[in-house]
């Protein structure tokens, strides 16, 4: 081994930085960039860069925010029905609020990106993105240059979950500059700790509500105002109050509603896109809200549930017709294949014999809605070669994150053209093959993107008819040669947009959503009441995904949704310091679930005969709806809470924010160890932070 002769000259030099609070509004915010010949030189240089801030004191919280009015405009609501005659005949009325945290994406793959400069100012990037397009508009702006010579090219990300549908463009738009300035290739990926700091995550919400209802469960009127922590910048966070605001009703058709959502500027990273999309957050509220309605009729929540549903035909407070929408079939089916009732007795029984461990069993609807709430990004296009030997290319505007969605383009072209999937291949995802593409996002990629192949084929299907006529017994190339000397333009572009859109809520009409994605599911858990820890014995889940074009992949999405949905309700929490400094920075504190905690009994089930029209060949969007789901486990921790309150002889209905950490519930099951704690008092005091 040659020993190194040449000692590593020490690096020594000292920028100094003067940033005021205008500038910087996050601890974790980009200031600047260093561009080094190995990554352990950059990491030397960034830490020898010396910043003096001038220090304000920072909103962190909602509240804060809140107490301080700081929020971003605009507000959005909606109102349906008449809220004073609702209350008016509601025979109860319940009031509270409750909080859910936020939520590390935790990608596999952390944000990288890599940029080339070439000639006549041309530049190429490999980025690990949900979204190019976004990519190519703001790496031309930032360098002055026209969008026509900057090419994005995506192979595949390693886990999106939204937080590379906005948020790359930080990292990218630096590796552009030092290329274009430095002319050489410039490559750039975090470390986890940075990640974390840096990139923003799901957005906590806070909901106060007002219900009213009668004394059978039927709820009649709700107002609730939601509040999310945006962070430092607006981002997404107006299109995730808006399907917040769209996804407060979950399940349950309700006559009077009133519903606001109001963002809040805070100091810390901008909040982003997270699977679900606002969605879990306000669904979340909603069952909060069944749950104390259940607990004040002393009524089972299942039962409170059932008799609120929407049944086909009804119509949201949004105004949006239900149909083919199979949520009643999707909650009974789940009921009898976990066998629940039966299970309600075995779980009561095991909590009369037992003090110090308890069991809960809970069962939850989800609806979540299928389309962009924007209503332009619900449109793509796409760009099919087949070649003269036979073989086939696809190219369209979506991205590959895991999801699936290159297999399931794959057999759409496959299906489209008559051919097998061995001949067609898809590549990587640019922005020259197909242009001006939204983020893959909303699990609207297979709708949008299989469609606009499926658009393609036919196309193409089309032109080669006549030769397929011609000689009927011939092969697939036989007939693309003949197409080819018969000189048949045998490329294929085509777009699509998903018809009939178009809300406003001025009006408060007009269809948000091309259809639904319903499901149920029920878990039953097992906690320790003195330690807080808990584990899943079972969770039964039954979804409606019209016709599958690959089962495998849908259930495959199920229940890694289900899962990480587990770890937002269950086990993440984000810690930041009263400075605003991240604490939780990578698995060493940030529990994010594992194999251990998945149910030991996970059935997961297509509901059948469920043929939907409006999605490409049937087969519904499956990314973010089943995502909710895991709130059955939530849920029924609190079951098992609840008994070891009644044991304990205190109130059985109580708070429970989320995510339902050992020590809340810990503490939650009150008794005699626990009247002298206040779990709020158990609070990490973090040592200043050290980051620029
Ligand atoms: N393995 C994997 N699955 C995933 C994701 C991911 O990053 N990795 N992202 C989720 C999110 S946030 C969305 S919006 C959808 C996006 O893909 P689709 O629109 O093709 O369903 O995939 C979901 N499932
Ligand atoms: C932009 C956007 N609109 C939506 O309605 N849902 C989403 N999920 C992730 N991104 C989005
Ligand atoms: O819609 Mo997913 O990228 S949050």
């Amino acid at each position: 081994m040659k020993s190194c002769k040449k000692k590593n000259k020490l690096l020594s030099i000292s920028l100094k930085l003067k940033v005021t609070p205008k500038e910087v509004t996050c601890q974790g915010q980009v200031i600047g960039a260093i561009i080094a010949d190995t990554k352990q030189h950059s990491k030397l240089a960034a830490k020898a860069v010396e910043v003096t801030y001038i220090e304000k004191e920072p909103i962190l919280t909602i509240k804060q925010a809140i107490h301080e009015n700081s929020f971003y405009q605009p507000v959005h609501s909606i109102y349906k029905g008449d809220l004073v005659s609702g209350f008016h005949n509601a025979s109860n009325v319940l009031e509270g609020e409750i909080s859910i945290g936020g939520q590390e994406h935790f990608y596999m793959e952390t944000q990288a990106s890599i940029a080339v400069s070439k000639e006549d100012g041309e530049l190429e990037m490999f980025v690990s993105t949900q979204n190019p397009t976004d990519i190519q508009l703001v790496v031309a702006e930032a360098l002055n240059v026209p969008a026509n010579k900057v090419v994005i090219r995506v192979k595949r990300l390693g886990g999106g979950f939204g937080g590379k549908e906005t948020r790359s463009t930080l990292l990218s738009v630096p590796v552009a500059l030092a290329a274009k300035r430095l002319h050489v290739p410039v490559r750039c990926q975090t470390d986890r700790d940075e990640d974390m700091m840096t990139f923003g995550g799901r957005h906590p919400y806070l909901g106060k509500y007002r219900v009213g209802f009668t004394k059978e469960g039927k709820i009649l009127a709700m107002e609730v105002d939601l509040y999310s922590n945006a962070g430092n910048s607006r981002d997404l966070s107006i299109s995730i109050c808006d399907r917040a605001l769209f996804h407060i009703d979950n399940a349950y058709r309700i006559p009077n509603v009133h519903v606001t959502a109001r963002m809040c500027e805070t100091n810390v990273p901008s909040n982003t896109a997270f699977r679900g999309f606002g969605a879990p957050q306000s669904m979340f509220v909603m069952e909060t809200m069944i749950s104390a309605i259940a607990a004040s009729l002393d009524l089972s929540p299942e039962y409170v549930r059932e008799i609120n549903l929407y049944q086909e035909g009804d119509t949201t407070h949004y105004n949006q017709l239900l149909t083919k929408c199979h949520i009643s079939r999707c909650w009974e089916e789940c009921k009898s294949r976990s066998d629940f009732s039966a299970r309600r007795k075995q779980v009561d029984m095991f909590n009369s014999e037992n003090r110090w461990m308890k069991r809960g069993l809970a069962m939850v609807p989800v609806k979540f809605g299928i389309a962009f709430t924007t209503k332009f990004l619900n449109q793509t296009s796409a760009l099919v070669h087949i070649y003269k030997d036979g073989t086939v290319l696809l190219a369209h505007g979506g991205t590959e994150m895991g999801q699936g969605l290159y297999t399931k383009t794959l057999q759409v072209a496959s299906r489209a053209l008559g051919i097998p999937v061995s001949k067609i291949h898809i590549s990587e995802t640019s922005t020259a093959t197909v242009i001006n593409t939204s983020p893959t996002a909303a699990s609207c990629g297979s709708d949008l993107n299989g469609m606009a192949i499926m658009l393609a084929c036919q196309k193409l299907k089309n032109r080669l008819e006549p030769y397929v006529v011609a000689s009927p017994e011939g092969k697939w190339e036989d007939w693309v040669k003949s197409a080819y000397f018969d000189r048949v333009h045998l490329s294929a572009t085509s777009f699509y947009k998903t018809p009939d859109l178009g809300y406003s809520f001025e009006t408060n009409s007009g269809n948000v959503f091309n259809y639904f994605t319903v499901g149920a599911a029920c878990s039953e858990v097992e906690i320790d009441c003195l330690t807080g820890d808990h584990q899943i014995l079972r969770t039964d889940i039954v979804m409606d995904v019209g016709k599958s074009i690959n089962p495998a992949i849908d259930i495959g999405q199920i229940e890694g949704a289900f899962m990480q949905g587990y770890g937002l309700f269950m086990l993440e929490q984000i810690k930041v310091s009263p400075t605003g400094c991240m604490i939780t920075r990578g698995p060493g504190n940030y529990k994010i679930p594992s194999f251990g905690n998945i149910p030991v009994e996970f059935n997961v089930s297509l509901l059948k005969e469920c043929e939907h029209d409006r999605a490409v060949y049937s087969s519904k969007a499956i990314g973010e709806p089943p995502l909710f789901l895991s709130s059955s486990v939530f849920f029924a921790v609190k079951d098992a809470i609840k008994s070891a309150r009644a044991d304990a002889e205190v109130e059985t209905e109580f708070n429970l924010n989320s995510p339902a950490t050992p020590e809340r519930i810990r503490m939650a099951c009150h008794d005699q160890f626990t009247d002298k704690w206040d779990v709020e008092m158990i609070r990490c005091t973090p040592s200043k932070c050290s980051i620029a």
